[in-house]
């Protein structure tokens, strides 16, 4: 019988914000051990742990720490918000501290705990130039030649934005995928449908590349938030409304500040049977 006082395996930890789920492996100490294979495996709802993204810590030596990003379907992300807020606040009791800075493939990012408890993470710069979302040929990034008049914004990763009369009307399981791998996006992109509530307020729904329809996405809405004052619709600081609740978003000069609440679940033991399955 397995000896659950003394676990063998790969530790993991089960965090979320606002319901975008995450497994997070803390690799700092020793090497990266995600492979698209075991993502895949382990974001299986029924089969592995299941999770929107996989966030990996490593070590860094310009920063607290690094963090990398996988999608369920074992693809890689360059950015997620709210993971990042997650790992940030654990990373900020591991070391006893209220700040944190860290480095992700999209640069060096700053995260702090507020005395509210909630989380906020400096996303760094808005993408608005087509060569840096990416897309694939030169247009304005500000109204897409594509049908719904989108924008298009970089936060690290890609985001197709759609301002939409009602965002739940739109049929987010039927029209998701196709936006997400739509030629104009060699990378493919997240998809964003979203209405102004009130003047500093939005409602958004949210189709994640490698993921599908999540609770939240906060890269996402830092993006909806960049291209609302880019259109003209909102001021710099907005409140978006996702289905697992609210983010803060503030275009400051010195980028775009995402603020809201992190959980930490449990944590468990990948076996080393599982492992093994999916080198
Ligand atoms: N949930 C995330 C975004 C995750 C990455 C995305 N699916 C991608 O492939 O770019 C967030 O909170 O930002």
């Amino acid at each position: 019988m397995m000896d659950m006082r003394a676990p063998s395996g790969l530790r993991f930890m089960k965090m979320h914000g606002l319901g975008n789920d995450f497994v997070v492996i803390d690799s700092r100490g020793g090497g990266a051990v995600t492979t698209p294979a075991l993502a895949r495996a382990l974001g299986d709802r029924n089969r592995g742990v299941g999770f929107d993204q996989l966030a990996e810590i490593r070590d860094s030596d310009k920063a607290d720490f690094a963090l990398d990003f996988w999608n369920s379907d074992g693809s890689r992300a360059g950015a997620c918000g709210n993971a990042t807020r997650c790992v940030s606040d654990y990373m900020m009791t591991v070391l006893g501290r209220g700040a944190v800075s860290l480095v992700t493939a999209r640069g060096a990012l700053a995260a702090l705990r507020r005395d509210d408890g909630l989380v906020s993470v400096n996303m760094g710069q808005p993408q608005t130039d087509w060569a840096d979302v990416p897309l694939a040929r030169a247009v304005d990034t500000l109204h897409l030649p594509l049908p719904g008049d989108p924008v298009a914004v970089g936060m690290g990763n890609p985001h197709c934005v759609f301002f939409v009369p009602d965002a739940e009307a739109v049929d987010l399981a039927g029209v998701g995928r196709g936006h997400e791998v739509d030629p104009l996006f060699p990378q493919a992109t997240n998809v964003e449908f979203a209405s102004l509530t009130a003047p500093d307020r939005l409602r958004l729904r949210v189709w994640e590349r490698g993921a599908g329809i999540t609770l939240a996405c906060g890269s996402g809405a830092c993006a909806v938030a960049v291209a609302a004052h880019q259109r003209g619709l909102t001021g710099r600081r907005v409140v978006l409304d996702m289905d697992g609740g609210a983010l803060e978003i503030d275009w400051r000069d010195d980028g775009v500040w995402m603020t809201g609440p992190v959980a930490h679940v449990f944590d468990g033991w990948l076996t080393p049977a599982f492992l093994a399955a999916y080198p």
